[in-house]
């Protein structure tokens, strides 16, 4: 696909492909197209040109929540987070998005809808283990640290139910045990059959969680590997980690 803003061309005949229940990141130095090739594949913009395809449905130009319904789902930073409710009310909200109940079965009550309503309990109680939010499930989200407000995101995200779960730069702004934390939240949902995609800058927890790599620059793709070939590959280097490495050192 190609991305154009205007006269800037965003994300050049790009083409990847995202293997089912792999750990895929996307890196690249900033503008290099990351977010742009993000929003395309959730249906927050629409490609200028070429085709996104999950599982044979084609993706391109579809609103998001039909691409949701799809199973290919995004975090959202905050937006998605009632504040004022406990963190287990925020799993179920996500959850009955999804659940459709017709509103008049929840109006009387009906016994299906009871059932459906356990069901849907115990689904946000596994999913707030997954994310390991248990302890804090009767907390307003409002109380939350930064770290854990980041962990209900993904818990919101997941009770969306996807198959592929995009995760744009999730550990920016969390101190080492938070990232640590992080990293192997995304093993145990890569574990539970889920497929991520990946866009970060820390290459730390890029190298430690993708199973491949693929390295974006002007909008272009110019690598593509598992992590120990990225970190060699001269052009990423010069374009990317070269970059990174002497900022860290400055
Ligand atoms: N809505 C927009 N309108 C115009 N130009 C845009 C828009 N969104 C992105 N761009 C431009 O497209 C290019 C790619 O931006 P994009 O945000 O996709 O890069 P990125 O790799 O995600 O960068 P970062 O690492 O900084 O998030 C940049 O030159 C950016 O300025």
């Amino acid at each position: 696909m190609s991305i154009r803003f205007g006269g800037l061309t965003a994300v050049e005949d790009m083409t990847f492909e995202v293997r089912e229940g792999e750990v895929l990141s996307l890196i690249g130095p900033n503008g290099a197209g990351k977010t742009s090739a993000f929003n395309a594949i959730t249906g927050y913009i629409t490609p200028s040109s070429g085709t996104i395809t999950y599982r044979g449905t084609p993706l391109a130009g579809l609103k998001s929540d039909r691409i949701a319904g799809h199973g290919v789902v995004r975090t959202f930073q905050k937006t998605s987070v009632f504040n004022g409710l406990p963190v287990l009310d925020n799993v179920l909200i996500g959850l009955h998005r999804r659940a459709r109940q017709h509103p008049l079965a929840i109006m009387l009550g009906l016994p299906g809808v009871r059932r459906d309503e356990a069901r849907l309990r115990d689904l946000a109680w596994e999913i707030l283990d997954l994310v390991a939010l248990r302890p804090r499930a009767n907390e307003v989200a409002a109380a939350l640290s930064y770290g854990e407000l980041r962990l209900l995101e993904v818990a919101i995200a997941l009770a969306a139910e996807p198959t592929l779960l995009l995760l744009d730069e999730p550990v920016s702004g969390m101190n080492p045990a938070e990232t640590g934390a992080f990293m192997s939240l995304i093993a145990r949902i890569r574990a539970s059959g889920i497929t991520i995609l990946l866009v970060e800058h820390d290459m730390k927890m890029v190298m430690g969680v993708s199973d491949r790599v693929v390295c974006l620059n002007q909008g272009k793709i110019i690598a593509d590997g598992p992590p120990a070939a990225i970190q060699q590959d001269p052009q990423v280097i010069r374009a990317y980690l070269g970059e990174r490495y002497v900022r860290a050192r400055g």
